[in-house]
């Protein structure tokens, strides 16, 4: 009995595994100045509206992820950025796609200040902050990862 569930769970987990080797990548900025995370605020859908992610979205097919994040952060704040390390392990989202999170910071050559095109609203926020922001529930996973970033 004990080993028919032991097989059970291990065909389940070897199921997952290979959902996740082929899920697609939902990439988030870490975009950090003066010790601060920028943060951005959904709208939309309500389930969500309110809570906290970091700028980002579906890599496209024919796309790095790296590119997904310069292109998303463009059109989500209107800035460019610098795209570094990956922050943190992948986070399963629903079942075929995975959250991916790179440190970055807005380019030199810029300047500009982010602004929320598509969002409520962004906020910089201190490691203190980060613990008691509403982040979106794959977010949250991340949180120590982002707290030990930014100190
Ligand atoms: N951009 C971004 N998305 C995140 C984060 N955490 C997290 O669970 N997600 C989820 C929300 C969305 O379902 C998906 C990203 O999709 P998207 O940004 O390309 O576009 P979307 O919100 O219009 O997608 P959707 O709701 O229509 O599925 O990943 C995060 O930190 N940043």
């Amino acid at each position: 009995m004990a080993l028919r569930v032991l097989e059970k769970r291990s065909a389940l987990l070897a199921e997952r595994c290979e959902e996740l080797r082929d899920a697609r990548v939902v990439v988030g900025a870490a975009i950090v100045r003066g010790g601060r995370l920028l943060a951005q605020q959904r709208s939309y859908p309500e389930s969500h509206a309110g809570q906290w992610e970091l700028p980002g979205g579906r890599v496209e097919d024919g796309e790095k992820p790296e590119e997904a994040l310069v292109r998303e952060c463009v059109e989500e704040l209107g800035v460019s950025i610098e795209v570094g390390e990956q922050v943190g392990p992948d986070v399963p989202l629903r079942k075929d796609m995975v959250l991916r999170i790179f440190e970055a910071k807005l380019a030199e050559l810029d300047g500009g200040e982010p602004e929320a095109l598509e969002h409520n609203a962004v906020r910089w926020l201190t490691a203190g902050e980060l613990p008691s922001t509403d982040w979106l529930p794959a977010d949250r996973v991340l949180v120590p990862a982002l707290q030990e970033l930014l100190n």
